[in-house]
């Protein structure tokens, strides 16, 4: 069986507060978004991981594909099964790539062997291996609160909208982003600008957090932010804990991004 482990985008996203076991509180309305890794999994005689396309750090046994299987195998009687991911979601990048293919790894498993889970249990398997995991799993646009796990319906439909994201090949740490930042309350609620206020007054309304320390140490990711709005984007921000950014158009754009630039182009 083969499914497509999709990357998402962050619209706004506060960070509220640190916590007292070290994550923080956050808040943001998680997108997802059409760029995409491969994951096949078919039973087999013995248990095997393999990868291709861009190299993934660390050693594969830790792969968040092979931590969501083991984590199953606890739990249920699985056989052993043949696991390759096709990479292609840049890394390190605030796009959730690894937790998608974490997600997408319990939603498969779910399925090839019946296992019966509900959304909800799934949801509770994948923040047991990562705060952005338990998105993936619904995979449908969201508010979300908590370290990343709390979802709450939002009003908001992009469908049809342009979105270009481009990732200038600079990987950026989540834990160190974070450790970077100081958490405050937002001056205006990102869930209420989302659902009520028109596009053109997301640039002044929504903001990343992540982006003070980001764009001013990293000018590429900067540039890349201002030449969306050059080129006619209503939104673009930063996904994530960086260094991807994205653009959201009316139109169809016609960007040009240059050598050393990652990008993906899609519809919404
Ligand atoms: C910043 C966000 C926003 O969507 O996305 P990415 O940039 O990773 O895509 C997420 O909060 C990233 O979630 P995720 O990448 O799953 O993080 P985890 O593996 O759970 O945690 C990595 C490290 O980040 C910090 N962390 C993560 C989530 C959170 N709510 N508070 C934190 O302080 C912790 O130091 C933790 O050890
Ligand atoms: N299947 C996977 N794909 C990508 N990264 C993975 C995967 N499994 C584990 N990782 C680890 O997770 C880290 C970053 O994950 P990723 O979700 O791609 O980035 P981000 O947190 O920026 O969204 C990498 O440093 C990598 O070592």
């Amino acid at each position: 069986m083969i499914v497509f482990p999709n990357a998402k985008i962050n619209l706004g996203l506060n960070i509220i507060e640190k916590r007292s076991d070290g994550f923080h509180n956050i808040e943001s309305c998680f997108y997802p978004v059409g760029w995409a890794d491969a994951l096949e999994i078919i039973p087999a005689e013995a248990f095997s991981f393999t990868s291709s396309g861009i190299d993934i750090p660390g050693d594969p046994a830790s792969n968040l594909c092979v931590r969501a299987y083991e984590l199953l195998k606890a739990d249920f009687d699985l056989p052993p099964v043949k696991i390759h991911l096709h990479k292609v979601v840049p890394i390190g990048a605030g796009m959730g790539g690894g937790s998608s293919d974490c997600a997408f790894t319990f939603k498969l498993l779910n399925e090839l062997f019946e296992l019966g889970l509900t959304s909800v249990q799934m949801q509770e398997y994948a923040a047991k291996l990562g705060s952005d995991c338990p998105f993936f799993i619904d995979n449908k646009p969201v508010w979300v609160t908590g370290r990343g796990e709390v979802f709450e319906a939002i009003n908001l439909d992009l469908s049809g909208k342009y979105i270009v994201l481009a990732y200038p090949n600079l990987h950026v740490s989540t834990g160190e982003a974070y450790a970077g930042i100081t958490p405050q309350i937002p001056q205006l609620n990102a869930k209420q600008v989302l659902e009520n206020e028109p596009y053109d007054l997301w640039k002044d309304k929504l903001k990343n957090d992540f982006e003070d320390s980001i764009l001013v140490k990293y000018k590429q990711v900067a540039d890349l932010k201002e030449y969306f709005y050059l080129k006619g984007a209503f939104y673009a921000s930063m996904t994530g804990s960086g260094s991807a950014v994205f653009g959201i158009f009316e139109e169809d754009p016609n960007v040009y991004l240059g050598e050393g630039i990652t990008s993906w182009q899609g519809v919404l």
